[in-house]
């Protein structure tokens, strides 16, 4: 429970190593804190606190010598210089764009990612929404409890999922899940990434622009980067085309969404299904009229049976780095 004494929270006489939490990560509130929890170290919750976060971040300052950083909780150069006795930042997103890696490298802080835990999830998700969006499952699901079957006939048929042409952007963990269960519907695949992946056979395209002139729906998984950053821009969109799909689990602004939403009221694309926003949780109001898109709220990576593999890993990795071993899923930039 959060304190109301601002003394209580800047006391602190626990042994243990201590770990900041900047802000409450969406995965403690969906199944609580207890299964993050460890007696090898404590955590220092400063949205509990009611210090202004300067303070408690000065408070605290020398003894925090790791950070848990989620979505929400950006890891900046300014944190960390507040904070120099931090070693390790271990993320509950699989996400890193909200951490400075460049500065946690220069200090020699070292980072823990989510590894695989969210990748099934999010790639369920993923081939979710593009069959959604391709045989209009929540559109149709409306006409039929709107009660207009009965009046205004048939709904317009869906399109086939099997043998569409489908572009992977962004072919890591995530991506490969999708492809694998593309495959399995008979998806022809390519991709694009930052490089051409050796493990696989599937067309590589170093342009996005091509790729998405060369298929029927585009699923962008990539992270967000200053290279990404509307990636998915005018150019790429005209090339999908008039029937293409494209299918966002990735982060919102990898889309220039503006022109997205142009594109898909002016019939310049045929579809989209998207779990991120450039401006979360305020989604752009012109999407909700649109029956050819299908929104969910940022909710791919986030099921029960995740979040339990997630909470193991955070706490193998922060016990890990604080019994000196190795982390179970150090992030290595390629
Ligand atoms: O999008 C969610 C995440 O990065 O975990």
């Amino acid at each position: 429970m959060a304190s109301t004494n601002p003394q209580e929270s800047v006391r602190d006489h626990s042994p243990l190593p201590k770990v900041l939490v900047p802000n409450k990560p969406r995965s403690f509130y969906t199944i609580g804190e207890e299964p993050f929890t460890s007696t090898k170290f404590q955590y220092l919750k400063a949205y509990e606190s009611p210090l202004p976060l300067d303070q408690f971040l000065a408070t605290h300052a020398h003894s925090v010598k790791a950070i848990l950083s989620s979505a929400s909780a950006p890891v900046t150069a300014d944190l960390l210089q507040l904070l120099p006795t931090v070693r390790l930042v271990v993320t509950t997103s699989a996400g890193l764009n909200q951490i400075d890696l460049p500065e946690c490298r220069r200090r020699g802080i070292a980072v823990a990612n989510v590894a695989n835990v969210y990748s099934a999830d999010v790639a369920d998700l993923a081939v979710g929404l593009l069959i959604d969006v391709l045989r209009k499952i929540s559109a149709s699901n409306r006409y039929v409890k709107q009660g207009n079957w009965p009046t205004r006939g048939d709904y317009p048929l869906g399109s086939k999922l099997g043998g569409k042409r489908v572009g992977i952007v962004g072919l890591g963990n995530i991506g490969y899940e999708v492809t694998k269960r593309l495959e399995a519907f008979g998806c022809c695949i390519s991709y694009n990434s930052r490089k051409k992946k050796p493990y696989v056979s599937y067309p590589f395209y170093e342009n996005v622009c091509e790729l998405a002139a060369n298929c029927d729906a585009l699923i962008i998984c990539c992270g967000l980067t200053d290279q990404t950053h509307h990636l998915i821009n005018k150019e790429v969109l005209s090339a999908l085309g008039k029937k293409g799909v494209i299918v966002n689990i990735g982060r919102g602004p990898i889309i220039d969404e503006k022109e997205m939403v142009r594109c898909l009221m002016e019939g310049e694309i045929a579809g989209a299904g998207l779990d991120v926003f450039e401006n979360e949780p305020d989604v752009a109001k012109d999407f909700f009229a649109l029956d050819n898109v299908v929104l969910s709220p940022h909710c791919a990576v986030f099921t029960p049976e995740s979040m339990k593999d997630l909470s193991e890993l955070v706490v193998g990795n922060l016990v890990a780095f604080f019994s000196n071993k190795p982390l179970l899923s150090e992030y290595v930039d390629e």
